[in-house]
């Protein structure tokens, strides 16, 4: 090849690695800007929410404008994408005495597939057979704590006594642990999705045997001897005591309120008819939880069927009470 042509070649060549090295940088600056793009606005694609179309065979709020949460009212992937960046922690507390440990292998396994994936959460479990609590595989960012109680002869002490235990445990431990806060009955199980949709500043769930009745066929406590009454002809709705929650300062003044309530019924010889969950719906009559959740955050059965819910998320399983009780 005579010399102008090797050269000219030679330059080629060089114009060409020359040109190809500045499209790699750009096109790998380019990259990197997009990568911040989508860090600091990430794409995210959700329906449009309407203001015209949505679930009408529900009312997705309380006449005192708290939401009321059921599934079509809400979209997972944006309630996630707004709280899982501010790390937040859900403190879940749990009973189970006597005979009732046997319900924890599947209230724990449960959970750890449905309850706040993806969330901080720290379980406080209180039994008096701390020996008889399953090891159960915990997700990343969930513990659990054994805690060690008496036993106690009557269930009805038992559900009632969780009130004291739950107001001493924030009191002493948790009011700068965690967030938010529920407490759940143990003799349950998750089938379904429960996540920060739920979270509020005071949260009550709907009982899932009353949310169709009226109002003067609850079983509120209707003696005026009672702390926990509630006169006809008052009363929004019926809630469970097996499930409430919300943010620590609000759970304090709930569990101390309704301990105290207790106390001062037992000083005067009376016991509410649903027990402290008759405080419960006496505190919420008067103290208006700022969202609902509906009884498919506690459903009654999961073979028990309703035409408004779509979603069994948590619900009772199916217990022989004269067997699993200490007395009746
Ligand atoms: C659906 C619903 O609203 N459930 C409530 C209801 O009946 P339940 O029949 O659901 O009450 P229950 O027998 O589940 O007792 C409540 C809770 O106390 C604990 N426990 C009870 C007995 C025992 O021997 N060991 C033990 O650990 C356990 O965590 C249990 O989940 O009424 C109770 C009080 O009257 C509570 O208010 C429950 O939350
Ligand atoms: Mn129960």
């Amino acid at each position: 090849m005579p010399l102008r042509q090797y050269c000219a070649f030679i330059v080629l060549v060089f114009l060409g690695m020359l040109l190809s090295g500045v499209i790699f940088i750009s096109s790998n600056q380019m990259s990197c800007k997009q990568a911040v793009i989508d860090r600091i606005f990430p794409l995210l694609q959700y329906n449009q929410p309407s203001v015209l179309s949505g679930r009408t065979d529900v009312v997705p709020i309380s006449s005192w404008l708290a939401p009321i949460i059921w599934d079509g009212t809400f979209d997972p992937k944006l309630i996630d994408s707004i709280y899982i960046p501010h790390n937040i922690k859900i403190v879940t507390t749990v009973f189970a005495l006597g005979k009732y440990t046997r319900f924890l292998q599947d209230f724990l396994e449960s959970a750890e597939e449905h309850y706040f994936s993806g969330y901080r959460v720290h379980y406080y479990l209180f039994t008096d057979q701390p020996e008889a609590v399953p090891s159960v595989k915990m997700n990343e960012n969930h513990t659990l704590t054994v805690r060690k109680v008496p036993s106690l002869d009557r269930w009805q002490d038992i559900s009632m006594g969780r009130m004291e235990i739950l107001e001493n445990l924030i009191a002493n431990e948790l009011i700068h642990e965690a967030d938010y806060m529920f407490c759940l009955d143990v003799d349950t199980k998750f089938y379904g999705r429960w996540g920060a949709e739920s979270l509020g500043h005071l949260v009550g769930v709907i009982h899932p045997w009353f949310f169709d009745y009226p109002r003067d066929s609850f079983s509120y406590e209707r003696r005026p001897e009672s702390q926990a009454f509630i006169p006809a002809g008052e009363g929004d709705y019926y809630y469970t005591a097996a499930a409430f929650g919300g943010v620590l300062e609000e759970v304090y003044r709930l569990t101390k309120t309704c301990h105290e309530q207790l106390r001062v019924d037992r000083e005067n010889n009376i016991e509410a008819v649903w027990h402290e969950e008759s405080h419960l719906n006496k505190y919420f009559l008067y103290n208006k939880p700022t969202k609902l959740l509906s009884p498919e955050y506690l459903w009654r059965d999961i073979n028990a069927s309703a035409g408004q819910i779509k979603v069994v998320r948590f619900s009772h399983v199916a217990k022989n009470n004269a067997e699993v009780r200490p007395n009746l």
